[in-house]
């Protein structure tokens, strides 16, 4: 197993800039530059040189011994001034070094799920974290990261293993007197478990919702005032506004934090009848982002329009509140604030209840599994005969839940996990 370095803080100037060494050589690497190292997790500082003897820097070391390391593996940190030219002094340093190598983007984390660290969830958690820009996120990913979707996991996959152990055993003793039935005590394990999981799935759109940010379109007529709107929500010029209707083409996002959760906010071309090719084809992308959006907030003048685009939840306000009396005025700031609070309220509802599951492979592999257990208490209902066969499929249930954690068959996802990691996670 090769020994690991890597930048773990950003790169760029700085006030620290951490480079991590993990492996079975860390320890000898980091007394290659510091003389010696500090007692197992402690800090010490020292003068970091190159071996030969040209002073780097002075750092502050901190040591993990093996198993007591994020990674696992002996780890050794070196906590040094945040510059450029300090960090690639030391890297280079490292670099000439037998053994060690520098670290691909997420191996610190894949070495800590290898040994048994973390698990796969964890994993995703941690990546979660690194991305999370608003509150809502930062909880979310810190609940993931803590492993409560492995301790739920287990929890049900020994409770299956029980379900089909008393299955097996019917089956073993076929020829032989019958045990006592044990359908009913399988049926009531497998309900008991199915409920779980079947609000798992009932949380796992707002949970999917919060990790990757909520869609709130703002749709209506040409020069309702949608782009000013924008503008005004969003407190930047992030689209241009004119009298001339038809103004806006394309959908313009704009990333925003309400009340900790992450939303974008799109702008969309004004809805009308055109025979103008291209805002026609604005149209057509203002429907359709419209028409998948989480909330739709429909401005208008004059009497409410009987969109169909509307679904139940959405808010319809009237446009141009400086003209108009009631309702929002982008250009004025009139009602904006409490259109804020209209819009947060709405999507802090939706965002209850939110699951463990938080991604799509956590969704599939959960229905696979609930799938598999309806069928399992459907042939246990048909008698002792097609226990063999219920077995089976509680066995695809457990399968099903085990890869969600990472025990097994995941080799094919790590890369695709791992390539949103950045150097030095
Ligand atoms: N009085 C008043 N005028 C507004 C308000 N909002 C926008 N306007 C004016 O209305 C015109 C259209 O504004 P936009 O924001 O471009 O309207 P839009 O709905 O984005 O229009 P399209 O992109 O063409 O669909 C501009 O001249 C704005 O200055 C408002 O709240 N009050
Ligand atoms: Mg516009």
């Amino acid at each position: 197993m090769d020994t690991i370095y890597a930048l773990a803080t950003a790169q760029g100037k700085a006030g620290v800039a951490v480079i991590r060494i993990s492996g079975p050589q860390a320890e000898a690497a980091g007394i290659a530059l510091c003389g010696s190292l500090p007692e197992p997790r402690r800090h010490a500082v020292r003068n970091v040189r190159t071996v030969h003897g040209e002073f780097l820097d002075k750092a502050l070391i901190l040591r993990f011994p093996e198993g007591a390391s994020f990674t696992g593996e002996e780890v050794v940190e070196l906590h040094l001034h945040g510059s450029v030219a300090v960090v690639s002094a030391v890297l280079r340093e490292l670099s000439g070094i037998p053994g060690l190598r520098l670290a691909e983007p997420g191996e610190f984390t894949r070495r800590a799920l290898e040994n048994g660290c973390l698990d796969l969830a964890q994993v995703e958690g941690l990546a979660d974290l690194i991305e999370a820009e608003t509150e809502a996120q930062r909880v979310q990913a810190l609940r993931s990261l803590s492993g409560d979707l492995g301790k739920a996991v287990e929890g049900w996959r020994s409770q299956l293993i029980r379900a089909a152990a008393l299955l097996e055993a019917v089956i073993d003793f076929a020829d032989e007197e019958v045990p006592e039935d044990v359908g009913p005590e399988v049926v009531e394990i497998t309900t008991k478990i199915s409920v779980s999981l079947r609000k798992e799935l009932a949380g796992f759109d707002a949970a999917e919702r919060i990790r990757t940010g909520f869609e709130v379109a703002i749709i209506g007529a040409p020069n309702v005032g949608k782009s000013t709107l924008l503008n005004a929500l969003s407190g930047r010029d992030a689209a241009i506004t004119s009298e001339i209707a038809g103004t806006t083409r394309d959908v313009i996002e704009v990333r925003m934090d309400l009340g900790g959760l992450p939303v974008t906010l799109l702008d969309t071309a004004g809805l009308r009848e055109t025979d103008d090719f291209v805002e026609g084809l604005g149209i057509e992308r203002a429907m359709e982002r419209a028409g998948t959006a989480d909330l739709r907030v429909l401005l208008f003048e004059g009497t409410p329009p009987k969109e169909a685009v509307l679904s139940s939840g959405d808010i319809s306000i009237v446009a141009k509140a400086d003209k108009n009396g009631d309702g929002v005025s982008g250009l004025t700031g009139q009602g904006v604030d409490n259109l804020v609070k209209q819009i947060t309220s709405t999507l802090l509802t939706r965002s209850q209840g939110a699951g463990l599951a938080t991604r799509d492979r956590h969704r599939v592999a959960i229905r696979n599994s609930l799938d598999a257990i309806a069928k399992a208490s459907a042939l246990i209902d048909m008698g002792s005969i097609q226990y063999d066969i219920a077995a089976e499929e509680l066995r695809f249930a457990i399968r099903q839940l085990e890869a969600l954690i990472g025990r097994i068959d995941v080799e094919n996802l790590l890369d695709e996990i791992f390539s949103s990691f950045c150097l030095g996670k």
